[in-house]
């Protein structure tokens, strides 16, 4: 078998915190938080492919490519270094990534992509699949939830991941503006405004009648990091605004620290009208977006 025959590759979708809310800061000055999160499908996602080699090495290209950088802190080699020492292998890979997800957007592309690279490189390199879940957390807040794959409530910084497998199938349409929305100061916002007070733990229902119901319950919840992200970055509101204006929108809300919002749907075609709206809007040209059902990693 020659070496291309033996080469892996999978997507590295978006994240989408469907609520997100965050907790006092902890002594380390980080915050505990409860998320619902679920992935996009192969429309809004990263692909990455993995190759056996001598050494480990990084290419990417794509339309982010130069915002993620192919560099050591690419989190893709980060993955791939933390898991060749918890395992001890000696074995190499040559890794190519596809950006096609904004950085720093809200919407865990690099943590998506660590994963991701994790999960390959434990089947090119056969390897126990223990290793990537215990090096996960430490790799990034968003990864063992990517890793999961699934869609999952989030608890802790990341740590803790309960799967949600009876989630109702829903489409959205992801929007940034092309505008970064840095994390750290937007939760520092967040507790200057008071936010300190914390929040009760909660579980969705076991069921939901379909995607309305699903959405007037998620309508019940927040984003804690919306209203200081706005205050940081006032195009995010334009987004909203927008978003819930377009037909067939049942919630639109920001994604983790932002600058990415996202409107879920009642079909996929809302969505794909609401792409189409911004593609056709010259003031919005700087506008990434994409239409994607939510749920497990594809
Ligand atoms: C907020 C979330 C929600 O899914 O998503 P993104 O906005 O990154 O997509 C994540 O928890 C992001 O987790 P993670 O990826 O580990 O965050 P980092 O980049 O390390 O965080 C940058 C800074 O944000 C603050 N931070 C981050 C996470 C957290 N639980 N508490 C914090 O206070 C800290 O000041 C930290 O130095
Ligand atoms: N493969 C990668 N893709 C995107 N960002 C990466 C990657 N590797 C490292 N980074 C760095 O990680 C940080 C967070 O990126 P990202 O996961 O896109 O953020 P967010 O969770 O806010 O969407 C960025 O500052 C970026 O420089």
């Amino acid at each position: 078998m020659s070496t291309a025959d033996k080469s892996l590759s999978g997507w590295a979708p978006a994240k989408v915190n469907l609520y997100l809310h965050v907790g006092p800061p902890k002594p380390n000055g980080r915050h505990d938080l409860e998320s619902l999160v679920m992935f996009s499908g192969s429309g809004a996602a990263d692909h990455l492919t993995a190759e056996p080699a001598e050494g480990l090495s990084l290419s990417v290209a794509g339309p982010f490519a130069a915002a993620a950088g192919a560099g050591d802190d690419n989190l893709v080699l980060q993955a791939a270094r933390a898991l060749q020492a918890a395992s001890g292998t000696q074995q190499g890979a040559r890794l190519s990534l596809k950006k096609w997800l904004p950085v720093a957007a809200g919407i865990g592309g690099g943590s998506s992509d660590a994963a991701t690279a994790l999960r390959l490189l434990t089947k090119l390199w056969a390897l126990d699949p223990n290793h990537a879940i215990a090096l996960a957390p430490g790799l990034g807040g968003d990864v063992p939830v990517a890793l999961a794959g699934q869609p999952s409530l989030m608890r802790g910084e990341g740590e803790r991941v309960t799967p949600l497998p009876a989630l109702p199938p829903v489409y959205a349409v992801l929007v940034n503006p092309g505008v970064p929305c840095p994390t750290g100061p937007v939760f520092r916002d967040h507790d200057a405004a008071g936010g300190g007070a914390g929040f009760a733990e909660i579980d969705p229902p076991p069921e939901f009648s379909g995607p309305k119901a699903f959405a007037a319950w998620l309508g019940q919840q927040r984003n804690d990091l919306e209203s200081p992200a706005i205050a940081r970055v006032p195009e995010i509101g334009a987004v909203l605004e927008f978003l819930r204006a377009q037909p067939g929108v049942l919630l639109a809300r920001m994604s983790g620290s932002g600058a990415t919002c996202f409107a879920l749907c009642e079909a996929l075609a809302f969505a794909e009208r609401a792409t189409a709206v911004i593609a056709h809007d010259a003031h919005k040209a700087h506008w990434w977006t994409a239409a994607s059902r939510l749920g497990a990693a594809p």
